[in-house]
């Protein structure tokens, strides 16, 4: 199994470029299954979890091709809408085929994605949602069987108003309702930037969507959706992550492709903590010096703070000067990463979704295990401030989410190596 071996105390410096965001492609992929013409998505990162879907999609009969970055999606010869458990149990987001083969094929049966590290995770506002539209949902041996009633050859608009704010929800009623009968109101919808980029996503492919990036989004359901090239937006957490990796190492580094007004929140914060952040052209410029300050923060939805950000901003925390609480208010057990960076000399009491991080002024390098992706990247961030060696196990959390994370770092002046 692979690990990575970080040797810390080296400033970071110089460029590196942000990838396509996982949590936009992985929607995107999905999108493709809504027509028959081929569609073809740029600026893919090379991620686990892109593989695991592309992998999904082919079993379902589609043909992908891949080449770099791009991939082109052709599912005019999908003949087995099934996501079967084998495959979804490595990732939630398969969940996301849901809709649009329900939308096109009028059924689809789709793996209950079960419950991971950061909490149980459950889709029962998927299934309501697309039960609203008409579906008839049953769980069945683990499996969602959905179909459309006797008589009826598509969905049909609907207002859907989510209990709590969903992004994959949001995301599987947008693709759903572009091939309905009639009109879909989403209220409560999520905000993200991915779901903004989805939304462009099919309205170059023929969907008529209002709203996308508020939390009302309309859509006019249409017959037919057809092929589409679309580039996926830059990954605001990649980015995100390198950001905190820059400011807790100290140095200076170009994020080429970063997206400062996707990034507001985390932005602020590292400003507030006394790192330069600016907005340039074509990216993002991060300048760090010295100890930072210590930042509280709360996760809450877009534009809020992120909780795919929580864990990296955790670890900076950890070294900066004075003490702060994190509120953890999206999921109930993404405090994971915690024992591991305590593992490394770090001072952190939990209690509930409250975290209270002091900081102390070093990390020391020991053997620590990722237990999920971003808690991962966090155990990396404090590898790379702490005294001496660092072994971060079970990587492949990392490599879920994170393209080729440690030739980037090194790229940038990191001592880091992946070994088995
Ligand atoms: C592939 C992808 O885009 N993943 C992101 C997506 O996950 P995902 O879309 O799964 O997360 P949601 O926005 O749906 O989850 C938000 C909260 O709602 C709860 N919930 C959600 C749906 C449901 O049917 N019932 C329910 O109770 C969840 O357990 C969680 O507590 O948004 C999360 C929140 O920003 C991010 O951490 C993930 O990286
Ligand atoms: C939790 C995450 O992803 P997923 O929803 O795919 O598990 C993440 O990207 O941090």
């Amino acid at each position: 199994m692979d690990k990575l071996l970080i040797r810390g105390g080296k400033q970071l410096r110089g460029e590196v470029e942000v990838s396509g965001a996982k949590n936009a492609a992985l929607p995107e992929l999905c999108a493709a299954l809504l027509t028959a013409e081929p569609v073809t998505l740029q600026n893919v990162p090379r991620l686990q979890d892109v593989a695991t879907m592309i992998k999904l999609i082919r079993n379902m009969r589609v043909d992908v091709t891949t080449d770099g970055h791009t991939v082109t999606i052709d599912a005019g010869p999908l003949s087995f809408p099934e996501a079967p458990y084998e495959m979804v149990k490595t990732m939630r987001a398969s969940v996301l085929a849901l809709g649009p083969l329900l939308a096109r094929f009028g059924e689809a049966t789709v793996s209950l994605p079960g419950g991971c590290a950061i909490g149980s995770r459950p889709v029962d506002q998927h299934i309501k949602g697309l039960q609203q539209m008409g579906a008839e949902i049953v769980l069945e041996h683990g499996y969602m069987i959905a179909k459309l009633p006797k008589g009826r050859e598509r969905l049909k608009g609907a207002s859907i108003t989510t209990d709590m704010i969903t992004v994959t929800g949001t995301e599987n009623f947008m693709m759903a309702a572009s091939l309905a009968e009639g009109e879909t109101v989403l209220e409560n919808a999520a905000q993200e930037p991915e779901i903004v980029d989805l939304a462009e996503m099919l309205i170059r492919m023929g969907a008529k969507i209002e709203g996308h990036g508020t939390p009302k989004i309309r859509i006019q359901g249409v017959d037919k959706l057809h092929g589409c090239t679309h580039r996926v937006v830059s990954d605001r957490i990649e980015c995100g992550t390198f950001l905190c990796a820059v400011a807790a190492t100290g140095g200076d580094v170009l994020l080429k492709h970063g997206r400062a007004d996707h990034l507001g929140a985390v932005i602020d914060l590292l400003r507030e903590a006394g790192a330069k952040v600016t907005a340039v052209d074509g990216g993002i410029r991060i300048q760090s010096e010295g100890r930072l300050t210590a930042q509280s923060f709360r996760t809450t939805e877009y534009p809020g703070f992120p909780t795919d950000m929580q864990a990296q901003f955790m670890a900076l925390n950890c070294i900066s000067e004075g003490s702060s609480k994190i509120t953890e208010n999206i999921f109930e057990n993404r405090y994971m990463h915690v024992n591991e960076l305590v593992r490394l000399g770090a001072d952190i009491h939990v209690e509930g979704k409250f975290a209270v991080v002091h900081g102390v002024k070093r990390l020391s390098g020991a053997v620590v295990m990722a237990t999920d992706l971003r808690a991962s990247a966090s155990l990396v961030i404090a590898g790379l401030v702490a005294d001496g060696e660092t072994l971060v196990d079970r990587i492949y959390h990392l490599d879920r989410g994170y393209e080729q994370m440690e030739t980037k770092l090194r790229s940038i002046g990191a001592d880091i190596e992946r070994v088995q």
